[in-house]
């Protein structure tokens, strides 16, 4: 059976009309490290918790910059089809509408097991991860947002080349009149080759009166469309690094006013992610660019707005954060990762510029960093594999990306092991998923408190969200704190977080109650 909500029978989980609250142990460590004596001493530490979420889920809109592109087109796709239940007749037969890839849509977790009446193990129980707590359904989501282009959303569907052209030709009278709102485009942030499809911009140079009129946009769209939040998402071209700078980009308020100023380093991202802050709305970067730069992380911060990124994980990057943790959780010594890939859609073209592709070049290559550091004994401090990241544009392939990846390792006794993988499959079909769920988890987490005991007031996660990390290749976490990137780690994370939002302990795959001797064996033994 598909369970779709989970009710926890606790004393320690209280369930009111508005909340659901939980009492929660969290057990962590610390450590102390004695080089003279190579010891570790290790203090555990115990800490009660108070989570209460809100049980109501709000009616949500989604603003997408970059709303035309092939990232964009297919989400409003898929989320019509969906909701309209249209299937399409595909070489294979007929296709029906699914939300696979998405960690909260098509994920379970084990939830316990089910006995019998005579104490004997029957089953585990998995649950789909969205019925842990109330979570908005993609189907629910209204979704609009700004493209520099003006094509309508059918047009550019049928540019992305993604979906199957029969679901293309029953979705054209849905996404015909979904028009992007115009944008914003500045000097050389994106490619140059990017300028032709510029046709659908806000007028003027003068970026504080950009500011307002995004700003404006937002409050518009809440309003004509009746919802009670919004949440932003980049999924527009990859910009080039903006430069941080002294009294430009460094404070909110060096920000606001290198925004009055009309600086050249306010990056269309940047100017999108301040009205998004301004306006209260979540932002999410799903582009390698450092959109967050420090004025804007000081200004999410200063208003406890939520920011999430950088840079989708979505196919070949996830899987090299689970290889990697792999190999090394193993014991094995990645030496070399060669990672190659290629497509053709406008994402790859945007990229083929030098400027561009540095940004996902930066991206890419910092998955592993956490895992390496986490054995010493393969790798000195310091050391890394080799690691090369290679992306080309050729046009024929579309967005059917070609991912070749070669991973050389060093096994027992000084031999070699070579991994090669090879994925092909269209791009947007792997991000477009995540968009919904870093939209349901920043959402989510907006209704969520929590408060150690002795604290006065229940208070919400950080600003800067590395709760999804998961989704992400370069995820952003608050100063100071560690990065993740291990895939398996990252699921757990949100996980067990949304497990303590019931009051249920983390997994941990102990099993302990399949790995003790049955009592009747061991009195059977003591007699003998
Ligand atoms: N699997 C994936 O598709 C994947 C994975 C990780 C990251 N990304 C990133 O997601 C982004 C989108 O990918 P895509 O395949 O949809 O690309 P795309 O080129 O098809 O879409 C980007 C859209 O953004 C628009 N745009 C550019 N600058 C804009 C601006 N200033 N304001 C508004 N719109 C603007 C373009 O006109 C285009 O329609 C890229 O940065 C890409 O690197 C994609
Ligand atoms: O997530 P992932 O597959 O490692 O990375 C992808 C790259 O391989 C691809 O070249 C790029 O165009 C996409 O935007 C995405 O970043």
């Amino acid at each position: 059976m598909l369970v779709d909500e989970v009710l926890v029978a606790a004393p320690h989980v209280r369930y009111t009309p508005d909340y659901v609250e939980a009492d929660y142990c969290y057990e962590t460590n610390t450590v102390q490290l004695e080089p003279s004596s190579g010891r570790a001493v290790v203090r555990p530490v115990l800490e009660k918790y108070t989570f209460r979420t809100q049980r109501k889920v709000p009616r949500v809109g989604l603003m997408m910059v970059g709303w035309g592109g092939n990232n964009g087109s297919t989400v409003t796709a898929a989320v019509i089809a969906n909701r309209e239940g249209i299937t399409w007749r595909t070489k294979h037969g007929i296709q029906t509408p699914n939300y696979f890839g998405s960690l909260t849509q098509s994920a379970t977790v084990r939830l316990g097991s089910m006995y019998g009446s005579d104490g004997r193990f029957e089953e585990d129980v998995f649950v789909p991860l969205h019925a842990l707590l109330p979570m908005l359904h993609p189907n629910d989501l209204e979704i609009g947002g700004w493209d520099i282009s003006g094509a309508n959303l059918a047009e550019a569907m049928r540019r992305a080349q993604v979906l199957d052209y029969d679901l293309q030709l029953q979705l054209e009278p849905y996404m015909a009149p979904l028009k992007p709102l115009p944008s914003v485009l500045y000097a050389d942030f994106i490619a140059a080759n990017q300028s032709a499809r510029a046709d659908n911009l806000i007028s003027g140079s003068n970026k504080r009166e950009h500011l307002e009129k995004i700003r404006a946009d937002i409050r518009a769209f809440k309003a004509e469309r009746k919802v009670d939040k919004v949440i932003l998402v980049w999924t527009a071209n990859t910009e080039r690094y903006a430069t941080v700078l002294e009294r430009v980009n460094d404070t909110a308020e060096n920000l606001i006013q290198a925004i009055a100023d009309s600086h050249d380093e306010v990056s269309p991202s940047v100017l999108f992610a301040t009205a998004s802050i301004l306006e209260g709305c979540s932002f999410i970067n799903g582009s390698p660019q450092n959109t967050f730069v420090p004025g804007v992380v000081d200004l999410a911060i200063q208003r406890g707005v939520f920011i999430g990124g950088d840079d989708f994980k979505s196919g070949q990057t996830k899987l090299k954060s689970v290889l990697v943790d792999f190999l090394i959780g193993a014991g094995i010594k990645p030496l070399s990762i060669a990672s190659y890939n290629h497509l053709g859609n406008n994402d790859g073209k945007n990229l083929s510029a030098p400027s561009q592709f540095r940004s996902k070049e930066i991206s890419k290559s910092s998955v592993v960093d956490d895992m390496v550091a986490s054995n010493q004994i393969l790798y000195r401090p310091g050391e890394s594999p080799d690691h090369l990241v290679v992306i080309k544009y050729i046009p024929a392939v579309g967005d059917s990306k070609r991912a070749l990846d070669e991973y050389e390792s060093e096994i027992f006794m000084g031999g070699r092991n070579t991994i090669v993988v090879h994925q092909t499959c269209e791009d947007s079909l792997l991000a477009a998923p995540l968009i919904l769920d870093l939209v349901i988890l920043a959402e989510l987490a907006e209704r969520i408190e929590l408060k150690r005991d002795g604290e006065e007031s229940l208070e919400r996660l950080h600003p800067v969200l590395s709760l999804l990390s998961y989704l992400l290749k370069a995820p952003m976490v608050p100063e100071g704190t560690p990065v993740v990137n291990a895939l398996a780690r990252q699921r757990l994370c949100i996980e067990n977080i949304l497990r303590a939002c019931i009051g249920l302990a983390p997994e941990n795959e102990m099993r302990l109650e399949h790995k003790r001797r049955p009592r009747s064996i061991a009195r059977e033994k003591s007699l003998i």
